[in-house]
Protein backbone atom coordinates (compact mmCIF):
# COMPACT_ATOMS: atom_id res chain seq x y z
CA UNK A 1 0.00 0.00 0.00
CA UNK A 2 1.14 3.11 -1.17
CA UNK A 3 1.70 6.00 1.50
CA UNK A 4 2.21 8.99 -0.72
CA UNK A 5 -0.48 10.47 -2.55
CA UNK A 6 -1.25 14.08 -4.42
CA UNK A 7 -3.48 15.03 -1.22
CA UNK A 8 -3.89 14.30 1.95
CA UNK A 9 -6.90 15.76 3.57
CA UNK A 10 -7.12 15.21 7.51
CA UNK A 11 -10.94 15.27 9.06
CA UNK A 12 -14.00 13.46 6.88
CA UNK A 13 -16.56 15.93 7.55
CA UNK A 14 -18.59 17.44 4.97
CA UNK A 15 -15.88 19.68 3.81
CA UNK A 16 -12.95 17.37 3.82
CA UNK A 17 -14.87 14.54 1.43
CA UNK A 18 -15.70 17.35 -0.69
CA UNK A 19 -12.27 18.94 -1.17
CA UNK A 20 -10.94 15.44 -1.61
CA UNK A 21 -13.50 14.13 -3.85
CA UNK A 22 -13.05 17.05 -6.24
CA UNK A 23 -9.08 16.80 -6.19
CA UNK A 24 -9.65 13.16 -7.12
CA UNK A 25 -12.08 14.38 -10.18
CA UNK A 26 -9.28 16.55 -11.04
CA UNK A 27 -7.11 13.61 -11.87
CA UNK A 28 -5.37 13.37 -8.55
CA UNK A 29 -4.98 10.64 -5.82
CA UNK A 30 -5.96 11.13 -2.55
CA UNK A 31 -6.39 9.79 1.08
CA UNK A 32 -8.67 10.67 3.84
CA UNK A 33 -7.83 11.03 7.46
CA UNK A 34 -10.73 10.66 9.93
CA UNK A 35 -10.09 9.96 14.04
CA UNK A 36 -13.99 8.96 14.89
CA UNK A 37 -17.07 8.74 12.14
CA UNK A 38 -16.99 9.17 8.14
CA UNK A 39 -18.96 12.10 7.77
CA UNK A 40 -18.16 14.08 10.26
CA UNK A 41 -19.85 16.44 12.99
CA UNK A 42 -22.42 17.28 10.69
CA UNK A 43 -23.85 13.99 9.76
CA UNK A 44 -23.80 12.40 13.72
CA UNK A 45 -24.01 15.13 16.00
CA UNK A 46 -25.04 18.27 14.18
CA UNK A 47 -27.44 19.49 11.70
CA UNK A 48 -28.61 15.97 10.99
CA UNK A 49 -29.79 14.90 14.03
CA UNK A 50 -31.12 17.98 15.13
CA UNK A 51 -33.29 18.91 12.14
CA UNK A 52 -34.69 15.10 13.13
CA UNK A 53 -35.53 16.13 16.51
CA UNK A 54 -36.86 19.69 15.29
CA UNK A 55 -39.05 18.24 12.33
CA UNK A 56 -41.77 16.81 14.65
CA UNK A 57 -42.10 19.82 16.68
CA UNK A 58 -42.21 21.98 13.33
CA UNK A 59 -44.89 20.05 11.99
CA UNK A 60 -46.77 20.07 15.05
CA UNK A 61 -46.52 24.04 15.15
CA UNK A 62 -47.77 24.15 11.39
CA UNK A 63 -50.64 21.98 12.18
CA UNK A 64 -51.76 23.58 15.14
CA UNK A 65 -52.51 26.77 12.97
CA UNK A 66 -54.74 25.17 10.68
CA UNK A 67 -58.10 24.58 12.12
CA UNK A 68 -59.90 21.45 11.72
CA UNK A 69 -56.52 19.72 12.04
CA UNK A 70 -55.25 17.91 15.25
CA UNK A 71 -52.49 15.78 15.74
CA UNK A 72 -51.79 13.71 19.18
CA UNK A 73 -49.32 13.98 21.75
CA UNK A 74 -45.73 13.40 20.01
CA UNK A 75 -44.20 9.76 20.59
CA UNK A 76 -40.38 11.00 21.90
CA UNK A 77 -39.28 7.30 21.27
CA UNK A 78 -40.40 7.32 17.61
CA UNK A 79 -39.10 11.05 17.40
CA UNK A 80 -36.02 9.68 18.92
CA UNK A 81 -36.00 6.23 16.61
CA UNK A 82 -36.14 8.28 13.62
CA UNK A 83 -33.00 10.45 14.73
CA UNK A 84 -31.12 7.06 15.69
CA UNK A 85 -32.20 5.99 12.03
CA UNK A 86 -30.90 9.37 10.30
CA UNK A 87 -27.44 8.95 12.22
CA UNK A 88 -26.80 5.74 10.51
CA UNK A 89 -26.88 4.36 14.64
CA UNK A 90 -23.44 6.35 14.40
CA UNK A 91 -22.01 3.68 11.91
CA UNK A 92 -20.25 5.11 8.84
CA UNK A 93 -20.22 2.20 6.81
CA UNK A 94 -22.03 3.74 3.96
CA UNK A 95 -20.09 6.56 3.67
CA UNK A 96 -16.34 4.53 3.78
CA UNK A 97 -18.36 2.69 1.17
CA UNK A 98 -18.80 6.31 -0.64
CA UNK A 99 -14.99 7.30 -0.58
CA UNK A 100 -13.87 3.92 -1.63
CA UNK A 101 -15.49 4.46 -4.23
CA UNK A 102 -14.46 7.79 -5.65
CA UNK A 103 -11.73 6.46 -5.26
CA UNK A 104 -9.94 7.88 -1.79
CA UNK A 105 -7.87 5.93 0.23
CA UNK A 106 -9.68 6.53 3.88
CA UNK A 107 -7.16 5.83 6.99
CA UNK A 108 -8.99 5.82 10.19
CA UNK A 109 -6.99 7.74 12.93
CA UNK A 110 -6.03 10.69 14.35
CA UNK A 111 -3.93 12.83 11.72
CA UNK A 112 -1.21 15.33 12.75
CA UNK A 113 0.82 17.42 10.68
CA UNK A 114 4.63 15.96 11.07
CA UNK A 115 6.51 19.03 8.85
CA UNK A 116 6.02 19.81 5.37
CA UNK A 117 3.19 17.72 3.14
CA UNK A 118 3.61 15.03 5.94
CA UNK A 119 0.87 13.61 7.92
CA UNK A 120 0.88 11.25 10.80
CA UNK A 121 -1.74 9.30 11.61
CA UNK A 122 -2.27 7.15 15.15
CA UNK A 123 -5.01 4.82 14.72
CA UNK A 124 -7.45 4.55 17.98
CA UNK A 125 -7.14 1.26 18.52
CA UNK A 126 -3.18 1.65 19.51
CA UNK A 127 -2.23 0.30 15.93
CA UNK A 128 0.87 1.07 14.24
CA UNK A 129 1.03 4.45 13.42
CA UNK A 130 1.42 5.46 9.37
CA UNK A 131 3.14 8.83 7.79
CA UNK A 132 1.59 9.80 4.41
CA UNK A 133 3.57 11.70 2.33
CA UNK A 134 1.35 14.89 0.08
CA UNK A 135 2.81 15.28 -3.18
CA UNK A 136 1.28 18.33 -3.66
CA UNK A 137 -1.52 19.59 -1.11
CA UNK A 138 -2.39 18.97 2.39
CA UNK A 139 -6.44 20.07 3.56
CA UNK A 140 -6.87 20.62 7.11
CA UNK A 141 -10.85 19.66 7.31
CA UNK A 142 -11.29 18.85 10.98
CA UNK A 143 -13.87 20.90 12.05
CA UNK A 144 -14.95 22.64 15.29
CA UNK A 145 -15.73 21.61 18.98
CA UNK A 146 -17.98 23.05 21.46
CA UNK A 147 -16.97 26.04 23.65
CA UNK A 148 -17.20 25.31 27.20
CA UNK A 149 -16.56 29.14 28.76
CA UNK A 150 -14.67 28.97 31.95
CA UNK A 151 -17.04 29.14 34.71
CA UNK A 152 -16.62 27.93 37.82
CA UNK A 153 -17.42 24.08 38.62
CA UNK A 154 -19.07 23.91 34.69
CA UNK A 155 -16.55 21.89 32.78
CA UNK A 156 -16.86 19.40 36.33
CA UNK A 157 -20.57 19.16 35.94
CA UNK A 158 -20.02 17.57 32.73
CA UNK A 159 -23.15 19.26 30.59
CA UNK A 160 -24.24 18.69 27.56
CA UNK A 161 -22.87 20.25 24.48
CA UNK A 162 -24.48 19.62 21.17
CA UNK A 163 -22.93 16.14 21.11
CA UNK A 164 -25.02 14.95 24.04
CA UNK A 165 -28.12 17.11 23.11
CA UNK A 166 -28.66 15.70 19.68
CA UNK A 167 -28.03 11.85 20.61
CA UNK A 168 -30.01 12.61 23.70
CA UNK A 169 -32.03 9.12 24.81
CA UNK A 170 -34.39 10.97 26.57
CA UNK A 171 -35.91 14.61 27.16
CA UNK A 172 -34.73 16.39 30.51
CA UNK A 173 -38.11 17.38 32.78
CA UNK A 174 -35.79 21.02 33.64
CA UNK A 175 -33.13 22.06 30.89
CA UNK A 176 -31.03 24.92 31.19
CA UNK A 177 -29.82 26.20 28.35
CA UNK A 178 -26.85 28.80 28.26
CA UNK A 179 -26.43 30.89 25.13
CA UNK A 180 -28.89 32.78 22.53
CA UNK A 181 -27.10 31.33 19.03
CA UNK A 182 -28.03 29.14 16.64
CA UNK A 183 -27.22 25.72 18.59
CA UNK A 184 -29.22 26.93 22.10
CA UNK A 185 -32.30 28.17 19.99
CA UNK A 186 -32.72 25.47 18.21
CA UNK A 187 -32.04 22.76 20.96
CA UNK A 188 -34.14 25.19 23.62
CA UNK A 189 -36.98 24.58 21.12
CA UNK A 190 -36.42 20.90 20.29
CA UNK A 191 -36.16 19.37 23.50
CA UNK A 192 -39.37 21.87 25.06
CA UNK A 193 -41.57 20.82 21.93
CA UNK A 194 -40.36 17.30 22.49
CA UNK A 195 -41.78 16.86 26.32
CA UNK A 196 -39.08 19.44 28.69
CA UNK A 197 -41.30 21.01 30.99
CA UNK A 198 -39.58 23.64 32.06
CA UNK A 199 -36.72 25.03 30.05
CA UNK A 200 -34.95 28.31 30.38
CA UNK A 201 -32.83 29.63 28.49
CA UNK A 202 -29.92 31.99 29.74
CA UNK A 203 -28.55 35.05 27.52
CA UNK A 204 -25.83 37.34 28.55
CA UNK A 205 -26.90 39.92 26.02
CA UNK A 206 -30.51 41.24 25.27
CA UNK A 207 -31.80 39.40 22.55
CA UNK A 208 -31.62 35.91 20.80
CA UNK A 209 -29.22 35.51 17.55
CA UNK A 210 -27.76 38.59 18.24
CA UNK A 211 -25.61 38.19 14.99
CA UNK A 212 -29.08 38.62 12.86
CA UNK A 213 -31.34 41.28 12.00
CA UNK A 214 -32.83 42.22 15.48
CA UNK A 215 -36.58 41.75 14.50
CA UNK A 216 -35.47 37.77 13.92
CA UNK A 217 -34.51 37.48 17.60
CA UNK A 218 -37.37 39.32 18.56
CA UNK A 219 -40.37 37.06 16.38
CA UNK A 220 -38.39 33.86 17.89
CA UNK A 221 -38.81 35.33 21.75
CA UNK A 222 -42.24 35.91 21.34
CA UNK A 223 -42.64 32.03 20.06
CA UNK A 224 -40.82 31.01 22.69
CA UNK A 225 -42.43 32.71 25.46
CA UNK A 226 -46.14 31.52 23.96
CA UNK A 227 -44.61 27.79 23.77
CA UNK A 228 -43.97 28.37 27.56
CA UNK A 229 -39.79 28.80 27.11
CA UNK A 230 -38.35 30.82 29.71
CA UNK A 231 -35.80 33.26 28.08
CA UNK A 232 -33.91 35.60 30.16
CA UNK A 233 -31.67 38.27 29.03
CA UNK A 234 -28.55 40.14 30.43
CA UNK A 235 -28.24 37.03 32.70
CA UNK A 236 -24.46 35.56 34.06
CA UNK A 237 -24.23 32.48 35.43
CA UNK A 238 -21.81 32.61 38.54
CA UNK A 239 -20.74 28.73 39.10
CA UNK A 240 -22.46 25.65 38.00
CA UNK A 241 -23.12 22.59 40.92
CA UNK A 242 -23.29 19.08 40.27
CA UNK A 243 -22.45 16.78 43.51
CA UNK A 244 -23.70 13.78 41.48
CA UNK A 245 -22.15 12.95 38.09
CA UNK A 246 -25.88 13.00 35.35
CA UNK A 247 -27.70 14.34 38.82
CA UNK A 248 -29.47 17.58 39.49
CA UNK A 249 -27.74 20.61 38.48
CA UNK A 250 -27.50 23.75 40.09
CA UNK A 251 -26.89 26.98 38.19
CA UNK A 252 -25.94 29.73 40.18
CA UNK A 253 -26.64 33.03 38.28
CA UNK A 254 -25.12 36.44 39.01
CA UNK A 255 -28.27 37.96 40.22
CA UNK A 256 -31.30 36.13 41.73
CA UNK A 257 -32.37 33.07 43.05
CA UNK A 258 -30.74 29.70 41.64
CA UNK A 259 -32.02 27.40 39.47
CA UNK A 260 -32.21 23.99 39.44
CA UNK A 261 -32.36 21.60 36.33
CA UNK A 262 -32.03 18.26 35.08
CA UNK A 263 -29.66 18.97 32.75
CA UNK A 264 -27.61 22.08 31.81
CA UNK A 265 -26.99 22.62 27.94
CA UNK A 266 -23.88 24.48 27.20
CA UNK A 267 -24.56 26.43 23.60
CA UNK A 268 -21.98 28.99 23.53
CA UNK A 269 -20.39 29.03 20.27
CA UNK A 270 -17.20 26.78 19.14
CA UNK A 271 -13.50 26.69 18.34
CA UNK A 272 -11.65 25.32 16.03
CA UNK A 273 -10.42 21.63 16.17
CA UNK A 274 -6.60 22.97 15.81
CA UNK A 275 -5.12 22.17 19.43
CA UNK A 276 -3.64 18.76 18.47
CA UNK A 277 -3.03 18.99 15.08
CA UNK A 278 0.61 19.20 14.92
CA UNK A 279 0.37 22.76 13.31
CA UNK A 280 3.51 23.85 15.83
CA UNK A 281 5.12 21.46 12.94
CA UNK A 282 4.95 24.12 10.48
CA UNK A 283 4.95 27.10 12.11
CA UNK A 284 1.38 27.86 13.00
CA UNK A 285 -0.06 28.18 16.38
CA UNK A 286 -2.23 25.60 17.59
CA UNK A 287 -5.83 26.40 18.92
CA UNK A 288 -7.15 28.73 16.16
CA UNK A 289 -8.60 29.30 13.41
CA UNK A 290 -6.34 28.56 10.12
CA UNK A 291 -6.34 32.02 8.22
CA UNK A 292 -6.97 30.90 4.05
CA UNK A 293 -6.97 33.32 1.25
CA UNK A 294 -9.76 32.93 -1.23
CA UNK A 295 -8.31 29.58 -2.55
CA UNK A 296 -8.36 28.55 1.13
CA UNK A 297 -4.48 28.29 0.43
CA UNK A 298 -3.55 28.83 4.15
CA UNK A 299 -1.48 32.19 4.56
CA UNK A 300 0.73 32.31 6.71
CA UNK A 301 2.67 28.75 5.83
CA UNK A 302 5.89 29.20 3.06
CA UNK A 303 5.00 26.70 -0.22
CA UNK A 304 1.68 27.34 -0.74
CA UNK A 305 1.23 23.31 0.02
CA UNK A 306 -1.46 23.99 3.29
CA UNK A 307 -5.32 24.62 2.93
CA UNK A 308 -8.17 24.51 5.31
CA UNK A 309 -11.91 24.44 4.27
CA UNK A 310 -15.17 24.30 6.90
CA UNK A 311 -15.15 25.10 10.03
CA UNK A 312 -11.43 25.26 10.83
CA UNK A 313 -10.90 28.30 8.94
CA UNK A 314 -13.93 30.46 10.87
CA UNK A 315 -15.40 32.07 7.52
CA UNK A 316 -18.43 30.54 7.84
CA UNK A 317 -19.72 27.64 10.46
CA UNK A 318 -21.96 26.06 7.92
CA UNK A 319 -22.04 22.70 5.84
CA UNK A 320 -22.83 23.99 3.05
CA UNK A 321 -20.15 26.92 3.15
CA UNK A 322 -17.78 24.01 3.98
CA UNK A 323 -18.53 22.06 1.05
CA UNK A 324 -18.53 24.98 -0.92
CA UNK A 325 -15.50 26.15 0.02
CA UNK A 326 -14.12 22.58 -0.37
CA UNK A 327 -15.14 22.52 -4.55
CA UNK A 328 -13.24 25.90 -4.93
CA UNK A 329 -10.42 23.82 -2.58
CA UNK A 330 -10.01 20.50 -4.58
CA UNK A 331 -10.42 22.27 -8.16
CA UNK A 332 -7.51 25.04 -7.53
CA UNK A 333 -5.19 22.03 -6.03
CA UNK A 334 -5.90 19.70 -9.14
CA UNK A 335 -5.01 23.03 -11.55
CA UNK A 336 -2.02 24.40 -9.38
CA UNK A 337 -0.97 20.44 -9.28
CA UNK A 338 -1.00 19.62 -13.42
CA UNK A 339 0.19 23.24 -14.28
CA UNK A 340 -3.67 24.60 -15.57
CA UNK A 341 -5.46 27.84 -14.79
CA UNK A 342 -5.50 27.91 -11.08
CA UNK A 343 -7.66 31.57 -11.80
CA UNK A 344 -11.11 30.02 -12.66
CA UNK A 345 -13.85 31.79 -10.50
CA UNK A 346 -15.16 28.52 -9.39
CA UNK A 347 -12.21 27.84 -7.64
CA UNK A 348 -12.41 31.22 -5.70
CA UNK A 349 -14.82 31.64 -2.48
CA UNK A 350 -16.55 34.92 -3.44
CA UNK A 351 -19.60 33.49 -1.14
CA UNK A 352 -18.05 33.97 2.37
CA UNK A 353 -17.64 37.97 1.64
CA UNK A 354 -21.04 38.53 0.29
CA UNK A 355 -21.97 36.88 3.06
CA UNK A 356 -23.23 33.23 3.94
CA UNK A 357 -27.11 32.42 3.83
CA UNK A 358 -28.23 30.42 6.73
CA UNK A 359 -31.11 29.18 7.79
CA UNK A 360 -32.30 28.73 11.41
CA UNK A 361 -34.80 25.85 11.75
CA UNK A 362 -37.08 27.27 14.48
CA UNK A 363 -40.86 27.94 14.61
CA UNK A 364 -40.78 30.61 12.78
CA UNK A 365 -37.82 29.67 10.53
CA UNK A 366 -35.25 32.77 10.64
CA UNK A 367 -33.17 32.42 6.99
CA UNK A 368 -30.89 35.25 6.32
CA UNK A 369 -28.26 35.89 3.47
CA UNK A 370 -25.36 39.12 2.89
CA UNK A 371 -25.49 41.69 5.33
CA UNK A 372 -27.47 43.16 7.68
CA UNK A 373 -28.45 46.75 8.25
CA UNK A 374 -26.44 47.11 10.74
CA UNK A 375 -23.09 45.31 8.94
CA UNK A 376 -23.50 46.96 5.66
CA UNK A 377 -23.85 50.90 6.92
CA UNK A 378 -20.30 49.59 9.52
CA UNK A 379 -18.72 48.74 6.02
CA UNK A 380 -19.74 51.87 4.49
CA UNK A 381 -22.22 51.14 1.41
CA UNK A 382 -24.99 53.77 1.08
CA UNK A 383 -28.12 51.98 2.90
CA UNK A 384 -31.51 52.01 1.98
CA UNK A 385 -33.05 49.12 3.99
CA UNK A 386 -37.18 47.82 3.41
CA UNK A 387 -39.20 46.08 5.79
CA UNK A 388 -42.39 44.09 5.24
CA UNK A 389 -44.91 42.10 7.39
CA UNK A 390 -44.97 38.70 6.23
CA UNK A 391 -48.28 38.08 7.34
CA UNK A 392 -49.46 39.86 5.25
CA UNK A 393 -48.84 38.37 1.74
CA UNK A 394 -51.76 36.06 1.00
CA UNK A 395 -49.97 33.12 0.49
CA UNK A 396 -48.59 33.00 4.17
CA UNK A 397 -51.98 34.05 5.16
CA UNK A 398 -52.72 30.59 3.57
CA UNK A 399 -50.34 29.12 5.35
CA UNK A 400 -51.97 29.17 8.44
CA UNK A 401 -54.09 31.46 10.87
CA UNK A 402 -51.61 33.93 13.33
CA UNK A 403 -49.05 33.67 10.62
CA UNK A 404 -46.50 36.05 12.00
CA UNK A 405 -42.76 36.79 10.21
CA UNK A 406 -41.34 39.86 8.88
CA UNK A 407 -38.77 40.43 5.96
CA UNK A 408 -36.26 43.36 5.87
CA UNK A 409 -34.07 43.91 2.47
CA UNK A 410 -31.04 46.09 2.65
CA UNK A 411 -30.32 47.82 -0.25
CA UNK A 412 -27.00 49.67 -1.42
CA UNK A 413 -28.61 52.93 -2.57
CA UNK A 414 -25.59 53.79 -5.27
CA UNK A 415 -26.40 50.23 -7.26
CA UNK A 416 -29.54 49.59 -6.67
CA UNK A 417 -28.83 46.33 -5.34
CA UNK A 418 -29.83 43.83 -2.56
CA UNK A 419 -26.86 43.49 0.25
CA UNK A 420 -28.66 41.53 2.39
CA UNK A 421 -32.11 39.64 2.82
CA UNK A 422 -33.58 38.44 6.02
CA UNK A 423 -36.93 36.44 6.66
CA UNK A 424 -38.54 35.09 9.47
CA UNK A 425 -41.90 33.21 9.45
CA UNK A 426 -42.66 29.40 9.40
CA UNK A 427 -41.86 28.05 6.19
CA UNK A 428 -39.41 30.93 4.82
CA UNK A 429 -36.46 28.70 4.34
CA UNK A 430 -37.62 27.80 0.92
CA UNK A 431 -37.60 31.41 0.18
CA UNK A 432 -33.91 32.02 0.94
CA UNK A 433 -32.20 30.41 -2.35
CA UNK A 434 -34.22 33.52 -3.93
CA UNK A 435 -32.39 35.72 -1.58
CA UNK A 436 -29.17 34.31 -1.96
CA UNK A 437 -29.55 34.45 -6.31
CA UNK A 438 -30.21 38.26 -5.63
CA UNK A 439 -27.47 39.16 -3.45
CA UNK A 440 -24.72 36.84 -4.86
CA UNK A 441 -25.84 38.09 -8.52
CA UNK A 442 -26.21 41.78 -7.70
CA UNK A 443 -29.31 41.59 -9.34
CA UNK A 444 -30.46 45.17 -10.00
CA UNK A 445 -33.85 46.23 -8.41
CA UNK A 446 -35.27 47.04 -11.67
CA UNK A 447 -34.77 43.51 -13.01
CA UNK A 448 -35.74 42.06 -9.76
CA UNK A 449 -39.20 43.82 -10.76
CA UNK A 450 -39.67 41.29 -13.77
CA UNK A 451 -39.51 38.25 -11.88
CA UNK A 452 -42.80 37.76 -10.98
CA UNK A 453 -43.95 35.73 -7.72
CA UNK A 454 -46.41 33.15 -8.43
CA UNK A 455 -50.13 33.97 -6.75
CA UNK A 456 -51.04 32.82 -4.06
CA UNK A 457 -47.26 31.84 -2.99
CA UNK A 458 -45.39 33.33 0.23
CA UNK A 459 -42.81 34.22 -2.53
CA UNK A 460 -45.20 37.61 -3.25
CA UNK A 461 -43.32 39.15 -0.26
CA UNK A 462 -40.54 39.93 -3.38
CA UNK A 463 -43.40 42.21 -4.65
CA UNK A 464 -44.07 43.65 -1.72
CA UNK A 465 -40.62 44.56 -0.48
CA UNK A 466 -40.06 45.57 -4.22
CA UNK A 467 -43.01 47.89 -3.90
CA UNK A 468 -41.74 49.29 -0.64
CA UNK A 469 -39.16 50.26 -1.86
CA UNK A 470 -41.01 52.43 -4.60
CA UNK A 471 -41.24 50.04 -7.66
C1 LIG B 1 -26.07 21.26 16.78
C2 LIG B 1 -25.56 21.79 15.46
C3 LIG B 1 -26.43 21.88 14.40
C4 LIG B 1 -25.96 22.36 13.17
N1 LIG B 1 -26.87 22.48 12.15
C5 LIG B 1 -26.45 22.94 10.96
C6 LIG B 1 -27.36 23.05 9.88
O1 LIG B 1 -28.55 22.74 10.00
N2 LIG B 1 -26.89 23.50 8.70
C7 LIG B 1 -25.60 23.86 8.53
O2 LIG B 1 -25.23 24.26 7.42
N3 LIG B 1 -24.71 23.78 9.54
C8 LIG B 1 -25.11 23.31 10.75
N4 LIG B 1 -24.21 23.20 11.77
C9 LIG B 1 -22.80 23.51 11.51
C10 LIG B 1 -22.13 22.30 10.85
O3 LIG B 1 -22.29 21.16 11.64
C11 LIG B 1 -20.65 22.56 10.61
O4 LIG B 1 -20.48 23.79 9.96
C12 LIG B 1 -20.05 21.45 9.76
O5 LIG B 1 -20.16 20.21 10.39
C13 LIG B 1 -18.58 21.75 9.46
O6 LIG B 1 -18.08 20.76 8.61
P1 LIG B 1 -16.54 20.40 8.62
O7 LIG B 1 -16.35 19.34 7.57
O8 LIG B 1 -15.74 21.63 8.56
O9 LIG B 1 -16.26 19.78 10.06
P2 LIG B 1 -16.90 18.56 10.85
O10 LIG B 1 -18.24 18.20 10.36
O11 LIG B 1 -16.73 18.93 12.29
O12 LIG B 1 -15.94 17.36 10.52
C14 LIG B 1 -14.60 17.35 10.93
C15 LIG B 1 -14.13 15.92 11.00
O13 LIG B 1 -12.74 15.93 11.25
C16 LIG B 1 -12.43 14.88 12.18
N5 LIG B 1 -11.17 15.23 12.83
C17 LIG B 1 -10.91 16.30 13.62
N6 LIG B 1 -9.62 16.32 13.96
C18 LIG B 1 -9.04 15.23 13.39
C19 LIG B 1 -7.74 14.71 13.36
N7 LIG B 1 -6.72 15.33 14.00
N8 LIG B 1 -7.51 13.57 12.68
C20 LIG B 1 -8.50 12.96 12.01
N9 LIG B 1 -9.77 13.41 11.98
C21 LIG B 1 -10.03 14.53 12.66
C22 LIG B 1 -13.62 14.87 13.12
O14 LIG B 1 -13.72 13.61 13.77
C23 LIG B 1 -14.76 15.12 12.14
O15 LIG B 1 -15.28 13.91 11.63
C24 LIG B 1 -24.62 22.73 13.01
C25 LIG B 1 -23.74 22.64 14.09
C26 LIG B 1 -24.20 22.17 15.31
C27 LIG B 1 -23.23 22.07 16.45
N1 LIG C 1 -29.27 25.75 11.32
C1 LIG C 1 -27.99 26.01 11.21
O1 LIG C 1 -27.50 26.39 10.15
C2 LIG C 1 -27.10 25.84 12.38
C3 LIG C 1 -27.53 25.21 13.54
C4 LIG C 1 -26.67 25.13 14.61
C5 LIG C 1 -25.39 25.63 14.52
N2 LIG C 1 -24.99 26.22 13.38
C6 LIG C 1 -23.64 26.81 13.25
O2 LIG C 1 -22.88 26.47 14.38
C7 LIG C 1 -22.24 27.62 14.87
C8 LIG C 1 -22.14 27.52 16.37
O3 LIG C 1 -23.42 27.69 16.98
P1 LIG C 1 -23.53 28.18 18.47
O4 LIG C 1 -24.97 28.38 18.77
O5 LIG C 1 -22.72 27.28 19.31
O6 LIG C 1 -22.74 29.55 18.43
P2 LIG C 1 -23.26 31.05 18.18
O7 LIG C 1 -22.04 31.83 17.94
O8 LIG C 1 -24.37 31.08 17.20
O9 LIG C 1 -23.91 31.47 19.58
C9 LIG C 1 -23.17 31.48 20.75
C10 LIG C 1 -24.01 32.14 21.84
O10 LIG C 1 -23.37 31.95 23.08
C11 LIG C 1 -23.26 33.19 23.75
N3 LIG C 1 -22.09 33.11 24.61
C12 LIG C 1 -20.79 33.03 24.23
N4 LIG C 1 -19.99 32.93 25.31
C13 LIG C 1 -20.80 32.95 26.40
C14 LIG C 1 -20.59 32.88 27.79
N5 LIG C 1 -19.37 32.80 28.29
N6 LIG C 1 -21.67 32.92 28.60
C15 LIG C 1 -22.91 33.01 28.09
N7 LIG C 1 -23.18 33.08 26.79
C16 LIG C 1 -22.14 33.05 25.94
C17 LIG C 1 -23.19 34.22 22.65
O11 LIG C 1 -23.56 35.48 23.12
C18 LIG C 1 -24.20 33.62 21.65
O12 LIG C 1 -25.51 33.94 22.02
C19 LIG C 1 -23.06 28.80 14.42
O13 LIG C 1 -22.19 29.86 14.08
C20 LIG C 1 -23.78 28.32 13.21
O14 LIG C 1 -23.14 28.80 12.07
C21 LIG C 1 -25.81 26.34 12.32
Amino acid sequence: MTDEFDVIVIGAGPAGENAAARAVRGGLTAAIVEDRLAGGECSYWACIPSKALLRPVDLMAEVGRVPGLSLGPIEVSKVLARRDEAVSHFDDSGQVEWIDSVPIEFVRGRGRLDGVKRVRVTPRDGGAERVLTARHAVVLATGSTALVPPIPGLAEAKPWTSHEVTAAKAVPERLVVLGGGVVACEMAQAMHGLGARQTTVLIRGGSLLSKLEPFAGELLAESFSEAGIDVRAHTGVARVERPEPGGKVTVHLAEGPPLEADELLVATGRVPATADLGLGTVGLPGGRTVEVDDSMRATAVEGGWLYAVGDVNGRALLTHMGKYQARACGDVIAARAKGGDDTLPAMRDIADEYGAPQVVFTDPQICAVGRTEAAAREAGFPVRVVEYDLGKVSGAYLLGDGYRGRAKAVVDEERRVLLGVTFAGPGAAELLHAATIAVTAEVPLDRLWHAVPSFPTVSEIWLRLLEEYGL
